[in-house]
């Protein structure tokens, strides 16, 4: 995992542009039911595992949601690929939660289970260990389910090469006062300036002062998307993740890292960690405190 820095700070736009548009390209075969039954069945979600990476996300995503200073009304999810994990412990804080991705069939995907129609992964072990981490029987799971499909009220198109990643209809003017992306802009960014350019596109959802959840593959160079469909990663360190952060205006609050242990490496990738990373989109009165 000792891969060198790629795509630098000296990467020129016009690589970033054709590399964007290649990935778009290539996003159209992506495989829902494939991407999910590589990395969200077991070894990787295995709920008796202490180890397993999809707990560590889960757990890390309920300390956050739930230490008292994320609040609001509007949750955006950003790149929601076909899972809904990400929002399993934000849907008891907001009373809006919106999934956005790029890709049709992954909207479908996601639509199929809102509207309780199933879909190709059974989501009931990940809503049964939230349940559990929230202190209730993993028998009220049903409940958290109908919770879920109550706040979620749509799942929109996105693009986090946009200046406007959105549509600005049904975004309330002042922003989301809450984000979560997971492993969304590093595997749709040819390089680290393309991330870092993409992390400023999904800033403008956000209000100031609002509070951003980020989870991303470290030193990942590949993944599969289906069975042929091998799609390039910006491979990142925690350096360039936190100097991304600094750059488009967030102060950092936590960045947690999960090694991924020799077992948990399946041949759908080569991610070697993963980062999870709150943050807060700074106020102005913040930038005038520390001059
Ligand atoms: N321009 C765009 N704007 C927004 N979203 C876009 C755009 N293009 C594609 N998308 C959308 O973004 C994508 C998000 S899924 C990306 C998968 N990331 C890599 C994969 C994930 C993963 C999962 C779990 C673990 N683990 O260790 O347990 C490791 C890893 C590392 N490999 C996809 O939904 C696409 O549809």
């Amino acid at each position: 995992c000792s891969k060198g820095r790629r795509g630098g700070r000296g990467c020129r736009s016009n690589m970033g542009e054709s590399g964007v548009a290649a990935m778009a390209v290539t996003y159209q075969k992506f495989d829902p039911a494939a991407y999910l039954q590589y990395n969200y069945t077991s070894p990787r979600a295995d709920f008796e595992r202490q180890d397993s990476v999809v707990p560590w996300k889960l757990a890390c995503l309920h300390r956050a949601f739930t230490e008292g200073d994320i609040e609001g009304d509007l949750l955006i999810d950003v790149g929601s690929g076909p899972t809904l994990y990400q929002v399993l412990s934000g849907c008891e804080i907001f009373n809006k939660v919106l999934l956005t991705d790029f890709v049709e069939a992954n909207r479908q995907e996601l639509k199929r289970w809102l509207q309780g129609e199933g879909g190709s992964l059974d989501w009931t072990p990940y809503i049964q260990h939230v349940c559990k981490l929230e202190g209730r029987s993993p028998c009220t799971w049903k409940e958290k389910a109908a919770r879920l499909r109550e706040v979620v009220s749509d799942v929109l198109p996105i693009d986090v090469h946009q200046a406007q990643p959105l549509a600005p209809e049904g975004l309330p003017p002042q922003g989301a006062d809450c984000l979560v992306s997971c492993f969304c802009l590093e595997s749709v960014s040819p390089d680290l300036d393309t991330f870092t350019k993409a992390l400023g596109h999904i800033s403008t959802l956000l209000r100031p002062g609002g509070h951003l959840l980020l989870i991303g593959a470290l030193q990942e160079s590949y993944y599969l998307g289906g069975p042929d469909l091998r799609i390039p990663v910006v491979p990142l360190n925690e350096a360039q993740v936190c100097a991304a952060l600094q750059d488009q205006g967030f102060s950092l609050i936590r960045l947690e890292v999960y090694t991924l242990p020799q077992d948990m490496k399946v041949g759908v990738d080569d991610v070697c960690g993963v980062f999870f990373v709150k943050a807060r989109k700074i106020l102005k009165e913040d930038v005038r405190a520390t001059r």
